[in-house]
């Protein structure tokens, strides 16, 4: 079993659990109840190059990264320093997140929330609603393909926003087929953990300049967004970089600064 593979059958026994605690038909009503999904198409591709801030307590490459008592004060500092949305881990064995931290941090800021989870049915789709996320990340190299096509066209009839993850050039085609408008190119590789920052440069030219393209990972600071910029990003996604830092508030204000200089490259539209 490959590290993706491990990860996912963790996600589907607590998935399992929740859904014995709560039906699909209940979390269907929920999700029904919550409060309409932001548009976020505009705002990703807005003038400059936007920051998706990540809260993050740890990661199966990295093990514990940061405390993150309070995920919804962190999510506040991040807005306050112009991220454009925030990214909230929900899945709980390997990065230590939870719906609750989800809840707080949609309690809290009104720009869009990323759900980011291993999504693999349509439960965890009206789950993520339910608990106010605006968009849901599906990952290609996690799904086959008639079941990434269903995910995408029910993010999407519940009016949310899918980010479509992919790491190969195989990928982002089944990304365009699945009908993704919004597409995360991550440099890292989910099978494996490695990282590779190339990998957004070899596959980005290679996309519809009407699909929105965010560079995910191993941002370290103002160098590396830049060089996704330069590759043609509309918005980098950051977690690491940020929770590590002493002072998560300059952190991302010193990469929002970055790209909303003038003299960032932005992509063509
Ligand atoms: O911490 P980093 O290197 O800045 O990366 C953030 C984000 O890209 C990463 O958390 C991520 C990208 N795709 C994922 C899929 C599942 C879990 C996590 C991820």
């Amino acid at each position: 079993m490959n590290v993706l593979e491990s990860i996912i059958s963790g996600v589907r026994e607590d998935l399992a659990a929740r859904e014995a605690a709560l039906p699909l038909a209940d979390i269907k009503a929920k999700a029904r109840d919550a409060a309409p999904a932001l548009p976020v198409f505009d705002i990703l591709r807005a003038p400059g190059v936007g920051v998706i801030a990540e809260v993050k307590r740890a990661s199966p490459s990295r093990g514990a990264l940061a405390d993150i008592a309070d995920p919804a004060e962190l999510a506040g500092i991040y807005a306050d320093g112009g991220a454009r949305a925030i990214s909230v881990l929900t899945e709980q064995r390997r990065f230590g997140g939870s719906l609750a931290d989800l809840d707080a941090v949609r309690a809290t800021v009104q720009i869009p929330v990323l759900r980011k989870d291993f999504v693999v049915t349509p439960y965890q789709v009206h789950e993520a609603r339910a608990h106010g996320a605006d968009i849901v990340l599906l990952i290609v190299a996690a799904l086959e393909q008639p079941v990434l096509h269903g995910l995408l066209e029910r993010v999407e009839s519940l009016g949310m926003t899918a980010l479509v993850e992919v790491h190969t050039e195989a990928e982002a085609d089944r990304a365009l087929q699945a009908g993704a408008k919004v597409i995360g190119i991550n440099a890292r590789d989910l099978t494996t953990l490695d990282v590779d920052r190339d990998v957004f440069a070899r596959i980005a030219p290679g996309l519809p300049s009407d699909v929105v393209t965010i560079a995910e990972s191993g941002v370290r600071g103002p160098a590396d967004l830049l060089a996704y910029a330069g590759a043609g990003a509309d918005a980098v996604l950051v977690g690491e970089g940020l929770v590590t830092a002493g002072d998560p508030g300059l952190a991302v204000a010193d990469l929002v600064t970055a790209g909303s200089h003038p003299a960032c490259p932005r992509p063509a539209h």
